[in-house]
This record gives structure tokens, C-alpha cells and sequence, in this order.
């Protein structure tokens, strides 16, 4: 028998690393000609280094000077060919590769390889006759499936779907060419997916309606998963020639969207945030992280228990300490429940929990089991005495490598490490609730941070599978730092005359999963209400005659503190910002309560209530916050404004498909945002948060440069970083 082995690298123009790139007329002609030569009988497709394919190279992928991919065509001639085509499928088959093996007449796969299509999480639908092709070889719920979510299947799954003809342990090129030879002369009609009807469902059109229902719910104003339902939706109406059409429309209404360039900035800022660096320049090819064989957790408190959980999952033997046995008790009962339900959901996957090992999960009251883990992570509640106590503890009892975590959303980390004798290995890990489920990891190194313990704590991120993102030591750190005057201006929005729902519903149509308030409600209202008594803002502490509405000579709203004097922490007492079916309910109903109770206060003030549109409530809250963010950068709090976005859309619900905040103050212009605080701050010359920040002015200055040109403009870099 005679095969020609086409290399991927040789069909499209270039497939360097497994990336699909162009085609052109020579490699289409590679193509023809084995069509053509008679010595060929069958040919097969197969990656270069132990991969497939990752599909096209996305970057610039959206950019208007890019020139159509024309992939098509090429499918289009594989599927046509004379001559079997079989597909050796290892590593990844990826969106335009995975359309590249469908246009092949075989697909054989190595049982380690994953599939997908994953072009909806980059803003797009598979453009390469992708909707079309896979409903007609696995159906239609399965296909929707994967082209809405974009989920890498694994072999084993594309066996049972019918995605590939066979799976393979070993050498997946040698049993492509065993399948070929098998094939030669057999018809190759009915491999030919464009010609096989879609499999009929006797609901179709129920089906169709209720996943768009379903996708659109999801999506939260992403456009892609919508369309990617309109293109399989085509396959199920049309002949497959007018499907493609279809595709092709929705693929350039996508492509022309802008959200698929702000997608496929968070794709690259992702990436961009793992490739740390720290004061002096340290990064991972100067810091070797230490291994983590062995850790501890201290507090069993809601952190704690997603900690304990999100290390068990990462395999990490775990030692889990509360300070007396009753907190241990119900931290023990809280954390296997956890682990119940998470070995549940992996049930039928490859990898099984082991919690009922002591040597894999120990629950202590005893401090001096940590003499010999590898990380120790306190998660108590955020109180500076207390930390400093452990951490001095932590210090005598935990070997002398042992790297000190402490879980804190804005403590100073140079005052917990000032307790021990090793302030070098001391470095804020930021865990989000839940933490076993939330990607984010805000890592945060003080003073005397050594780069060991960053590469470190990175490492730990993803062996947590967690998006780290390193930034400097300030209070709030990054997120929370610009968080706190979006939510302020969400409170002056109500103090001037909005309610709670008015506000949230514009920030959850702006794409927020929840609106500040229901955010604040889930919570806990008494959490910041702690920490304002901590800081002297409120309660007992802070000096007779201040102005209620007033502190440190800048605007002040009382609204949360009277809330939480009522007995109002939302959602736990069943009353916050709404009111709730039970304490501890999660449905939130406008309260007329607090209706009457924010008139009373305006009254009592002397506030004149007026209307505030969608819009005003919308740049008070977000530009506020990206206001913040350009202080950051300034400061040298963070690397880059990738970090900042990677951090609001893995940690604080911003949606992806605009790219995180300064990704979309780009997009809505720098002098637009700039304008518009000049005019909200005279406005309100009492709010520093809306005084438009010296760097954003000096962007603006210099033309607003694009996004990653931002950090050039710094004229130093600050001690920070
Ligand atoms: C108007 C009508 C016209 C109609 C014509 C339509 C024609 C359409 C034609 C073709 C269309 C094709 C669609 C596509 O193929 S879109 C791309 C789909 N593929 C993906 O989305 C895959 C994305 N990549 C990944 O999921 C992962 O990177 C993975 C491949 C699984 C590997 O993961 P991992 O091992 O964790 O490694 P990293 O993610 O860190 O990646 C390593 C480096 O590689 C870079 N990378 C990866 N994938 C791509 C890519 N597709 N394009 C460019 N670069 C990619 C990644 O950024 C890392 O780089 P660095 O180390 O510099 O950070």
C-alpha cells in the first residue's frame, strides 16, 4: 500500500507548534497533487511534536488588518479527496485542527489527545464549516455541547460520541496508517460528513429554543454562545451549503463585535500575568519555586474549609488546624461535606479524592504538627493582632524553609511578616470565596518577599489550578483596592436618590454576575462594618462630633453602618440591602423598608433626591474604579493593566467579553473616561475617587497610546515593583 504522509506543517501555510495559521495555494496543491498521483492511495494527516493542532493562531486573530483565514477550502478539498484521508489525532485537536479532522473521511486518536472547539471562548464560532460538519457526525445536543462551551473533550469521550473512529495507546500515526490501509477502496460517500443528514430529534425546535434560552442566560451579554446556537441551528434547517453561509454571516458578525478582540485579550493576559516579575527583576528564570510535598491551613472558618478543599483536589497533603476542638469539629464536618460533593462531580473522571487518609488530610488542634510542612496558609479572620500572634508562632515551631501564607484581603504583609524571624518567606496569598471554586489568587509580596517564595506561591496557583497574579503590598492590594470606590459611589448613588436594585441591575446588565448591593448582601454587610470600627471610620471609636457624612474632610456614607446597627447583614440575617425569604435565603426582593428608610435619611440630610439615569449610574461606578486602577499603575502596584483585568474577571465577576476594566476604558476611549470624571468631580470635589488620576491624564496627553504601550509612560518605576 502506499500512503503520502501530509505533515500538518505542510498543508496550511505554516503550522509551526501546532498553530494553524493561512493557507495558500501551494499547500492546497500538495493536497491535489496526492489526489492526483496514482501511487498514492490513501493519505494521512497528522501534528508535529506530539500535538494536532491548536487551530489558528489567535493573535491578531480579530485585528482588521488580518486577511481572511481561508480554512474552508481546504476541509472542503480534504473531504472531497479520492483518496482516503485519515486523521492522527495526538495531544490537541483544536478548533480550526478539529475542523481540519473533520473534513477528514477517519479519525484515529491517541487516548491522551483532547478535542474541542473552543472558538466561542475567544469570541467566535467555528468558522471552518465546524457547526456544520459536527452535528452531522455526533448530533445536535452533543455538538451544541461542545460549540457553546468550547470544553476539551478527551479521547475516551470522543470514542463514545462517535468524534473519532478509534483510540490508541500507542503510536497514533502508525495506527492511522493501519486504519488507511484497512480503508483503501472502500466508498468514501458516507464518510463525507457535508453529505449526511443531521440526525433528526423529535423535539428539534423545542431543543433549539430552550438551549438558546439556556446559553443566553448564561452569557450574560456575550454574544458568541447565542450566534454558535443560530450556526447549528442553520445545519438542522438548511441544506449544508446554505449552513455554511450562515456560518460564514454570524462568523463576521462575531469577528466585527469587539468582544472577540476583548476575549482574546484575556486569553493573552492570562498568560502575560504567569510570567511574573518582582523588584530587581526576579521572574521564573531567576526563581526556582520550592516543592510543596506538604501544607497547612489554620482556621477552618469559610476561607479555610475552601482552602483545605482546593488543596486536597491539587493531591496536597493537608493539615488542617483550629483552635479548639468544637471549631475544629464543625470545620472537620464543613470541609468533608465540601470534599463529599467535589468527589461527586469527578466521579466517572480519571482522577478519584483521597480524603479519608489521615496521611493525606489530618485535622489538628495542635500546632506543633506543622514542624515539618511545606507552606503553611492561616486563614483567620482579619484581625492584625491575631495574625501577627501566628505568624510569630509559625515562626518557632515550622522548619526553617517552610513558607508563611497569609490569606488577608487587605492587611499590610509587612506587618504580619515584622512578627517572625523570616520575613523573606512571609507573602499574602488572597484566596476568593468560594476557594475551592473561585480561579483567582491575588499573591502578594512584602517588603522583604524573597523571589523564591513568589515562584513559590505561582507554582501553588497552578498546581491549584488558579490564575496567580502578583502585585504589590498596599491596603486592598489591587482588587479590593479598586473596588472600594466603586462601591462607594454605588452607596452615594443611593444616598442622592437611587435604590439598591436601580444600581444593580445596570451593573448586571453591563454583564457583572451580581450588582454591588446583592454582592454586598451574599457577603456580609458586617464584614466592612469591622473593619470601618477597625479604622476608626464608625462605632465607638470614632471622635464625638464628626459629620455624619463626613470623614477626614472627604464624603462619607453612614448608610452601611446604620444597616448593619439594625441588625442587617443581608443574606445571613435574611435583610441588607433586600430582604430575603429566611435568614440565610439567596432570593432578593426590593424592601420597602428601605425604601422609606433611605427618604427618611435624605430628609434628616437635607438631600434632595433626584433621578439618576443608567448611564450616570454606570461611569460613577466603573470609572471610579478604573480611576483606582490607573493609581496602581502608577504606584507600581501591579505589572501591567493585564493584571488588573485578570484579576476583575477571575475574582470580582467583570465580564470577559469586555476584557476586564482597562481593557474597556480603552475601548470606550481615555478621554472619554477622563472627561467624564473631570465632570462627576466637580460635581462631587468631596470624592478623591472621582479626581481624574495623573497617569490617566498623561495617557490622555500622549494620544492614548494602546494598552500595552501604557506602562512606558511611567516615567519611574516605583520602589514596588
Ligand atoms: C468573514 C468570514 C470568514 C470566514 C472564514 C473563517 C475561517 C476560519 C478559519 C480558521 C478558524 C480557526 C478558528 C480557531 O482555530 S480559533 C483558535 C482555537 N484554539 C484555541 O482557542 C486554543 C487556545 N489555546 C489553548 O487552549 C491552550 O493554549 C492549549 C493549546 C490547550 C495549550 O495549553 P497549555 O499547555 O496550558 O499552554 P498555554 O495555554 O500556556 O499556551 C502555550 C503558549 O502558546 C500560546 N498559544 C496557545 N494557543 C494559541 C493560539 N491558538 N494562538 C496563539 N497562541 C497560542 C499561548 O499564548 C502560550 O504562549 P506564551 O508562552 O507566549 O504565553
Amino acid at each position: 500500500m502506499f500512503h503520502a504522509q501530509i505533515p500538518f506543517d505542510r498543508i496550511p501555510h505554516q503550522f509551526k507548534s501546532g498553530l494553524l495559521c493561512r493557507s495558500s495555494q501551494s499547500e492546497k496543491d500538495g493536497l491535489k497533487k496526492a489526489d492526483a498521483d496514482p501511487s498514492v492511495k490513501a493519505v494521512m494527516i497528522c501534528g508535529e511534536n506530539g500535538k494536532f493542532s491548536a487551530g489558528a493562531d489567535i493573535r491578531g486573530f480579530s485585528s482588521p488588518k488580518r486577511h481572511g483565514v481561508a480554512l474552508s477550502p481546504i476541509v472542503s478539498l480534504i473531504e472531497s479527496s479520492e483518496k482516503p484521508v485519515v486523521a492522527a489525532i495526538e495531544g490537541v485537536a483544536l478548533g480550526g485542527g478539529l475542523e481540519v479532522a473533520l473534513g477528514c473521511h477517519y479519525r484515529v486518536a491517541h487516548a491522551k489527545a483532547r478535542m474541542g472547539l473552543p472558538e466561542v471562548t475567544i469570541g467566535l464560532l467555528p468558522g471552518a464549516e465546524g457547526t456544520q460538519r459536527l452535528p452531522r457526525l455526533i448530533g445536535v445536543p452533543a455538538a451544541l455541547d461542545m460549540i457553546t462551551t468550547g470544553k476539551h473533550i478527551p479521547a475516551t469521550e470522543a470514542l463514545k460520541l462517535g468524534l473519532v473512529d478509534e483510540i490508541v495507546e500507542e503510536n497514533t500515526i502508525e495506527a492511522a496508517i493501519r486504519l488507511a490501509n484497512k480503508v483503501i477502496g472502500q466508498p468514501l460517500e458516507p464518510r463525507r460528513l457535508s453529505l449526511k443528514p443531521v440526525p433528526k430529534l423529535p423535539n428539534m425546535e423545542a431543543f433549539l429554543r430552550e438551549a438558546l434560552v439556556k446559553v443566553k442566560r448564561q452569557a450574560r451579554g456575550c454574544l458568541a454562545p447565542e450566534l454558535c446556537v443560530q450556526a447549528v441551528r442553520a445545519a438542522t434547517e438548511r441544506p449544508f451549503a446554505e449552513g455554511v453561509r450562515r456560518e460564514r454571516e454570524l462568523f463576521g458578525l462575531l469577528l466585527s463585535s469587539g468582544q472577540a478582540q476583548a476575549l482574546q485579550y484575556a486569553f493573552f493576559a492570562e498568560r502575560a500575568v504567569r510570567r511574573w516579575a518582582a523588584p530587581g527583576g526576579a521572574s521564573w528564570s531567576s526563581a526556582a519555586p520550592q516543592p510543596v510535598r506538604k501544607a497547612a491551613v489554620i482556621g477552618l472558618g469559610t476561607m479555610g474549609r475552601g482552602i483545605v478543599t482546593s488543596l486536597v483536589k491539587a493531591n496536597i497533603p493537608v493539615v488542617a488546624l483550629e483552635q479548639d476542638l468544637e471549631y475544629l469539629n464543625k470545620g472537620r464536618k464543613a470541609v468533608m461535606l465540601l470534599l463529599e460533593r467535589e468527589a461527586m462531580k469527578m466521579e466517572g473522571g480519571a482522577q478519584t479524592l483521597d480524603f479519608h487518609n489521615p496521611a493525606r488530610l489530618q485535622f489538628t488542634v495542635d500546632f506543633d504538627l506543622l514542624c515539618d510542612v511545606d507552606l503553611v496558609i492561616e486563614a483567620v479572620f482579619e484581625n492584625m493582632a491575631l495574625k501577627k500572634e501566628i505568624f510569630h508562632k509559625l515562626s518557632k515551631i515550622c522548619k526553617p524553609g517552610a513558607l508563611l501564607c497569609t490569606n488577608t484581603s487587605a492587611l499590610n504583609i509587612d506587618e504580619i511578616a515584622s512578627a517572625t524571624n523570616r520575613p523573606q518567606q512571609v507573602i499574602g496569598t488572597h484566596f476568593f470565596s468560594p476557594a475551592h471554586v473561585m480561579r483567582l489568587l491575588e499573591i502578594i509580596y512584602g517588603r522583604h518577599t524573597s523571589p523564591t517564595a513568589i515562584a513559590t506561591a505561582m507554582q501553588l496557583a497552578k498546581a491549584l489550578k488558579k490564575v496567580g497574579v502578583v502585585v504589590g503590598n498596599c491596603f486592598g492590594f489591587v482588587g479590593n483596592r479598586m473596588m472600594f470606590p466603586y462601591v462607594q459611589q454605588a452607596v452615594f448613588l443611593l444616598e442622592e436618590g437611587s435604590r439598591p436594585e436601580a444600581v444593580d441591575q445596570v451593573l448586571e446588565d453591563f454583564g457583572f454576575k451580581i450588582g454591588p448591593f446583592r454582592m454586598s448582601d451574599l457577603a456580609g454587610l458586617d464584614v466592612g462594618w469591622r473593619s470601618r470600627k477597625e479604622q476608626g471610620l464608625t462605632g465607638p471609636s470614632l471622635a464625638a462630633g464628626t459629620p455624619a457624612r463626613q470623614r477626614h474632610g472627604q464624603r462619607y456614607s453612614p448608610l452601611p453602618d446604620l444597616l448593619c446597627e439594625q441588625g442587617r447583614f443581608g443574606q445571613k440575617t435574611g435583610k441588607g440591602w433586600y430582604q430575603y425569604e429566611r435568614a440565610g435565603g439567596r432570593t432578593a426582593t426590593p424592601d420597602p423598608w428601605l425604601h422609606d428608610f433611605l427618604s427618611q435619611y435624605r430628609d434628616t440630610h437635607g438631600i434632595q433626591s433626584r433621578f439618576i439615569d443608567q448611564e450616570e449610574i454606570l461611569e460613577r461606578c466603573l470609572f471610579s474604579l478604573i480611576n483606582e486602577g490607573f493609581a496602581i499603575l502608577a504606584e507600581g502596584i501591579a505589572s501591567g493593566p493585564e493584571h488588573l483585568d485578570v484579576i476583575y474577571i477571575n475574582g470580582y465577576g467583570w465580564p470577559k467579553h469586555r476584557g476586564g476594566p482597562m481593557f474597556y476604558a480603552s475601548t470606550v476611549g481615555l478621554p472619554r473616561v477622563l472627561a467624564k470624571l473631570q465632570k462627576y468631580s466637580e460635581a462631587h470635589p468631596d470624592v478623591p475617587g472621582l479626581r481624574p488620576n495623573a497617569f490617566l491624564k498623561k495617557l490622555v496627553a500622549v494620544r492614548s497610546p494602546p494598552l500595552k504601550e501604557w506602562m512606558s509612560y511611567l516615567s519611574h518605576q516605583s520602589p514596588k515593583l
